[in-house]
């Protein structure tokens, strides 16, 4: 049985746990460094922070609520960064560390609080460079903020296409991964990680869900009389007609071969037995043409229900495959539930 699919970005969990990483070790420099200078107050907000790091790198792994973890920390991250670039006494290359605010921010946060916050503490930045040291030195700093202003806006730009380009790949990788390439329906992996967010709903609301095991009668008789490139137009037919009688909220899959599985939320075994029978019905009068013949297809379905036939997915299937075996050894073309037996 799979496992459901971890959405959970891992990659950004890794990436917040380098930033963490990266800032203790970099606490604990600046602040013996500050220390040195007799600059308390900064060395007070560095070990504090050091500190926060180290709580956060133990947390990291297991929350689940990892955006606003990255969003707390972040906030004051940026905030000391701030509070550091306005204290006259720290030296003007302390600037350059405005250019590290849109990698972490859109490497750590997603492309649209990326570019909030890359807009945000840019400019603040900036200003607050100008107010510290324009007036000081009007005529290299003028440069000096042109050059870490194109150099930073540069880094966003760079850093925004990337992350786009990033989120695109993903999205497109996880369709792929949870689609079945013949029929364009959801896989078995996507069924087992829908599944989990149904019964997951079904239990906090008191709610049925139902699964229906749906196999394609004597198909090989398809294969070897027509050929395989007529055995996979059938299979594309099949799911089409079933397609057209499901809600949008239920879940047509392809388990694989000529195997089929709908799930079937806030539907009782009795109302999905009844759904399965019009997806029999349909199935039988919408024939394929085949060499402009008509080709009837039938089918053979097994009903299962949470709570009555198990709680998790694979007793589901388990029941429900054994209601279609049931269905298959009758004389196939017949749907079977707890409570209409096979016939025949
Ligand atoms: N064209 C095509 N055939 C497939 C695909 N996957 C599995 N098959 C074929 O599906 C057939 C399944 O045959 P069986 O398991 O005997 O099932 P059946 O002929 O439908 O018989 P019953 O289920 O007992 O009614 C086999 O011939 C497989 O080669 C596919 O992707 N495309």
């Amino acid at each position: 049985m799979l496992a459901p699919i971890d959405h959970t970005d891992q990659s950004r969990r890794r990436m917040f746990k380098t930033l963490l990483w990266v800032t203790m070790c970099f606490g604990v420099l600046f602040s013996i460094f500050n220390a040195t200078r007799g600059l308390w107050l900064l060395v007070g907000i560095e070990v504090v922070y050091t500190a926060l790091a180290l709580y956060m790198l133990v947390v990291v792994e297991r929350t689940r609520h990892l955006k606003t973890l990255t969003i707390v920390y972040l906030i004051p991250f940026l905030g000391v960064m701030m509070a550091t670039l306005a204290n006259p006494d720290t030296s003007v290359g302390i600037f350059a560390w405005i250019q590290t605010i849109p990698i972490i921010l859109y490497l750590l946060l997603g492309l649209r609080l990326g570019l909030i916050g890359s807009l945000i503490f840019v400019s603040l930045g900036l200003y607050i460079y100008t107010q510290h040291y324009t007036e000081k030195n009007p005529s290299d700093s003028i440069g000096f903020l042109l050059d870490i202003g194109m150099a930073t806006l540069a880094i966003t730009v760079f850093s925004h296409t990337y992350e786009h380009t990033r989120a695109q790949t993903e999205k497109r990788l996880i369709e792929l991964i949870s689609t079945d390439y013949l029929t364009g329906l959801a896989n078995r992996s996507k069924l087992t990680e829908i599944f989990y967010r149904e019964r997951a709903h079904a239990l906090r609301n008191q709610s049925p869900l139902a699964l229906v095991y749906l196999d394609i009668d004597h198909f090989k008789q398809i294969n070897d009389r027509f050929g395989h490139e007529t055995g996979d137009q059938a299979l594309r037919h099949f799911a089409s007609v079933l397609s057209q009688r499901l809600r949008s909220t239920d879940l047509l899959c392809r388990l694989g071969g000529e195997e089929f599985a709908a799930l079937l939320p806030d539907t009782s075994a009795t109302q999905a037995a009844t759904i399965a029978e019009t997806l029999r019905e349909q199935l039988a009068s919408t024939p394929m043409m085949v060499e402009d013949a008509p080709l009837q297809m039938t089918l053979s379905a097994g009903v299962a229900s949470l709570g009555q036939d198990g709680e998790r997915l694979d007793q589901l299937m388990s029941a429900a495959d054994k209601r279609t075996y049931a269905a298959k050894r009758a004389g196939r073309n017949q749907v079977v539930s707890a409570e209409r037996p096979a016939l025949g």
